[in-house]
């Protein structure tokens, strides 16, 4: 590094003489720490400092000069890359700045400044450059800082704004005069209008970045290709090598000349202002061929600044020559930038050229920078983070990678953050964003939530009851079976059915005056906790009287018809959902923080862990160390170059329910026209022979209580060359950080498919037949009749005339086989079961997915209706045509009537299944129902039987 070791007066401190300022074109932690600045500094070698993004790329990039005070950060806060890079960065410029401080004094404010450079990716933005100088002034807190800003078009209006804002702007990257005089003109006007408002011009310092080596880098790059293509005007050309770049500072340097001498200026310098020098930066010599000084030697001027980089300076210091060079032979200057006009050379071309090149490989040192610091913080955060490892084909993996490169050089996932609707499909997709935020914003209305928390304790209730369906309660469900119960706490159980059995069974594992209901529905208008909620307010009136209401809290959207319903009731509380997030974005919001804290969760902690995850996922972080953006990459890739789109989804046991929640957020954000990603949850793994090639397996393992089966069953999938991604998980409560990562990867992979993740178009249409069906009922007393087109013992088989007519058959067994031969490798099946989710079904329904699947080596979904119809539902009917369907419905052996309706929950149950079938069918899919008469059990023992020996 650089360090001043001659004896008397070197040509860096001989600068002085001609009014030049050497300042020093580099920082870093360990050069302000150990005493060489200082030494520098005092030695009157280097009067400044600068800093740009590919500066501390290197300094930040590598080594471990950094990690003393990312640890103590990493203690204290949960913090993105982009906030813990600013924290070091402003931790390095603070230091140079008291360095620098004792110069400032002595000088006037003319010397002694540390310049910080506004991020890189806000180059092209006016607004965003100017509200974040202003914020980087105010953290940097010192007078001796200069704030950079490139002399982009977009951020000339920026410049005036910040100089008017009395802040010093080092305005960076100028490589022509055209844009050096635009620079002039925001920053008189900026000081002018800085004047007209009172303010003290004289505190306000400017330098003009005028660029100079990477034009001849340009220029003489094409002279040579001229040349050696035997360019006519070859020696003239010649001429011109290592010349442009010079002769264009120089001309810059006499309208700086003849600028300070007008009117216009001399008003301002009356009243105090320093004027703005112009600073030549890159200096460093690039050809070899010419000498290490070159840049320094022929710039010397006065009332110039020369940001010189270490070597450079030290060789200046060995051998510079000090002498005013800028204002020799200003004709010469205009004589070379004429003949370069004669000769073809397009100056004004390569200085744009070079401005867009620049912006972009500051971008580019500034993603480096930014993937640095966020795997270091990995690192250093260990256990605190959930971690993805891939086992990917060869193949795969390169398309990822391209995949990923492509979101890092187009800066999607800053726009993601930004809420840019043209990640997607350019539609509404901004007004579905609010889940970004929502972790910090409850974070700070967290008093509400555990004040609450705190009632419900006091209040002793032994149970908590949630009425919800699809994103309203798939998500409480994951916390009551992830968490348990809680000392002191009642038992959270979620009920999200409309089947007559379990909701009696629910309504037997509660004592009503004992409970307390949570009724969730972000609609306020869902048919099915609406009836859930006529039902046990009656039940519950029956023990609690005129005291009913004081058990029941709400969370709903404002507006929504349940938060009226609930306010007229005089419901204990009622808490407000965001109706900028979706049902299946919800669990960090409101709809799962108040089951949390009616169930005794942790609440900060809960959230902390879920900032972890947002954090991580931040826009500052590069792609390919963005949890969500990795993981949502790898889910849209795979479904869209490689037709591995069944989300095959492994848990550990503790943490299993996780996979009914991602499997809505999955399924209902991807599945629609005719595209998606199918989820497969909950299928028992198998040896490698029972997988096609349209999969991709996620393993989510709970480190602390895996399963070695598991392990040993998904280490034969990677040797075998299937697609394996395992996020592990450290301890339980990091499902919090996984909600947001698979938020997120949805959203990313959303974008992959050209869908817009955030609506649901298909799940209307079977709303829509249902309330046809119950419609009917209420009026008429009865179903509409239906006929089916076979009956086999308690067999009643029903379809739509086209799948009917594909199904023929002597006997079930035959319509099974004849349904089940339609499907063929890529296809998946779905059994979707319309009866009571309970231990024995679950085995049933798990068992024979199972079958199907070794028979016939496809993926296969177990799910019940109408839970699915808010969840995969949405997919079976939008998405890819790959599904073959066997709906099973049966006898209800008891039925519910609901209070205030006609119909009874078994009607309404009903009616979905038909309403649901009915648009499978208008959607051409492969679908067959089976109605079981009589005794449920004997009839699923038997269509186990048929359905075994029909695949
Ligand atoms: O502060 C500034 C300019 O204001 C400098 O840090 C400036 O960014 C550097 O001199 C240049 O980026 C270095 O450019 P180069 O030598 O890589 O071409
Ligand atoms: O996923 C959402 C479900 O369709 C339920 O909607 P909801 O919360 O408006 O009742």
């Amino acid at each position: 590094m650089t360090t001043s070791h001659k004896k008397g007066v070197n040509p860096l401190q001989a600068l002085a003489t001609v009014r030049q300022s050497p300042w020093l074109d580099f920082i870093r932690r360990s050069f302000v720490e150990d005493g060489s600045l200082t030494r520098l500094v005092e030695d009157g070698d280097v009067r400044g400092v600068t800093s740009n993004p590919a500066i501390f790329q290197k300094a930040m990039g590598e080594g471990t000069e950094y990690d003393t005070q990312i640890k103590s950060v990493l203690a204290h806060d949960i913090i993105s890359p982009g906030a813990l890079y600013e924290k070091l960065a402003v931790k390095d410029i603070q230091t140079a700045a008291h360095i620098l401080a004792p110069l400032y004094k002595s000088t006037k404010a003319r010397d002694g400044f540390v310049s910080l450079e506004v991020s890189p990716y806000l180059a092209r933005d006016e607004k965003g450059t100017a509200h974040e100088a202003v914020r980087l002034w105010n953290d940097v807190s010192e007078p001796n800082l200069m704030i950079k800003i490139p002399a982009t078009p977009e951020s000339i209006p920026a410049i005036r704004q910040t100089i008017a804002a009395g802040i010093n702007v080092n305005v960076t990257l100028i490589f022509a005069l055209s844009a050096y005089k635009a620079v002039v003109e925001a920053w008189v006007s900026g000081l002018e209008e800085l004047h007209k408002k009172g303010g003290d011009l004289s505190r306000v310092a400017s330098v003009a970045s005028f660029f100079v080596s990477r034009i001849d880098g340009k220029i003489d790059a094409e002279i040579d290709r001229r040349v050696k293509a035997g360019d006519k005007e070859a020696e003239a050309l010649k001429a011109l090598r290592g010349k442009v770049a010079i002769a264009n500072a120089r001309i810059a340097y006499v309208y700086w000349q003849d600028f300070v001498k007008t009117d216009r200026w001399k008003k301002l310098e009356a009243a105090g202002a320093q004027p703005q020098r112009l600073l030549w930066a890159s200096t460093g010599t690039k050809d070899k061929a010419y000498s290490d000084v070159l840049y320094v030697d022929s710039l010397i001027g006065p009332d110039t600044v020369n940001t010189i980089p270490p070597a450079t300076m030290d060789a200046f210091r060995d051998h510079g020559t000090v002498s005013e060079t800028l204002t020799q032979d200003i004709e010469g200057s205009r004589h070379i930038l004429a003949e370069a006009e004669r000769l073809g050379l397009n100056l004004d071309g390569v200085t744009a050229t070079l401005v867009d090149e620049g912006v972009t490989s500051f971008e580019q040192a500034f993603d480096l920078l930014l993937g640095s610091v966020a795997a270091k913080q990995k690192t250093l955060l260990a256990d605190k983070l959930t971690d993805l490892k891939t086992s990917l084909p060869a193949e795969l993996g390169e398309s990822i990678k391209k995949g990923l490169a492509d979101w890092q050089a187009k800066g999607t996932i800053r726009k993601l953050w930004a809420k840019d609707a043209s990640v997607w499909t350019s539609g509404p997709e901004s007004k579905w964003l609010k889940w970004l935020d929502i972790v910090d914003n409850r974070l700070s209305h967290l008093s509400e939530l555990e004040s609450f928390q705190a009632e419900v304790k006091a209040r002793g209730f032994k149970q908590v009851l949630l009425l919800g369906m699809g994103g309203s309660s798939l998500g409480p469900e994951v916390l009551a079976e992830t968490f348990g119960k809680h000392e002191g706490y009642g038992h959270l159980y979620v009920l999200d059915s409309t089947d007559p059995q379990q909701v009696a069974t629910y309504a037997g594992k509660i004592d009503p005056a004992e409970t307390l209901f949570i009724v969730a529905s972000k609609s306020g208008s869902t048919l099915e906790p609406n009836i859930m909620l006529a039902y046990f307010y009656d039940l519950a009136r029956k023990s609690l009287g005129d005291k009913t209401s004081a058990h029941f809290v709400a969370i709903t959207d404002p507006g929504s018809k349940l938060e009226a319903h609930a306010k007229k009731a005089g419901f204990w509380k009622i808490f407000a959902g965001e109706p900028e997030i979706g049902g299946r974005y919800s669990i960090l919001s409101n709809f799962g923080l108040v089951p949390a804290a009616a169930s005794g969760i942790p609440l900060k902690a809960f959230l902390n862990d879920a900032l972890h995850g947002v954090r991580a996922s931040d826009a500052s972080a590069p792609p390919a160390e963005n949890p969500g953006v990795t993981l949502g990459t790898i889910l849209g890739v795979a479904a869209t170059q490689y037709g591995r789109d069944k989300l095959t989804i492994i848990a550990s046991p503790a943490i299993a329910s996780f996979g009914a929640w991602m499997e809505q957020l999955v399924a209902e954000s991807t599945g629609k026209h005719g595209k998606g990603i199918i989820p497969v949850d909950g299928e028992t793994l198998a040896g490698p022979a029972r997988y096609g090639k349209d999969r991709l397996f996620v393993y989510l393992r709970l480190a602390s209580a895996h399963s070695h089966e598991q392990d040993e069953a998904i280490k034969t999938l990677i040797d075998a060359g299937q697609p394996v991604l395992t996020i592990t998980l450290h301890n339980k409560r990091q499902i919090a950080q996984e909600f947001f990562r698979w938020e997120l990867a949805t959203a990313v992979a959303g974008a992959f498919l050209g869908i817009d993740p955030f609506d649901q178009p298909d799940v209307e249409a079977s709303k829509i037949e249902t309330r046809k069906l119950t419609d009917a009922y209420n009026k008429t007393g009865s179903l509409p009749a239906e006929k089916p087109f076979a009956e086999h013992g308690p067999f009643a088989f029903f379809a739509d005339a086209a799948n009917a007519g594909a199904l023929k058959g002597s006997d079930a067994r035959s319509i099974l086989k004849a349904h089940f031969d339609r499907v063929k490798a890529g296809d998946y099946v779905g059994l979707l079961a319309y009866i009571e989710r309970d231990a024995a079904t679950l085995e049933w329904i798990q068992h024979n997915r199972l079958k199907i699947r070794d028979a016939k080596t496809v993926a296969t979904a177990a799910e019940f209706g109408p839970r699915f119809l808010h969840s995969t539902g949405q997919a079976y009917k939008g998405g890819p045509d790959s599904g073959v369907f066997l709906q099973i419905t049966a006898d209800d052996s008891h039925d519910l009537p609901v209070p205030g309706e006609n119909y009874t929950f078994g009607v309404v149950k009903a009616a979905q299944a038909r309403g649901d079938f009915d648009v499978l069918a208008e959607r051409g899919r492969r679908a067959l129902r089976v109605h079981i008469r009589g005794s449920l059990k004997d009839g699923l023992a038997l269509l186990a039987q048929e359905l075994h020996a029909a695949v």
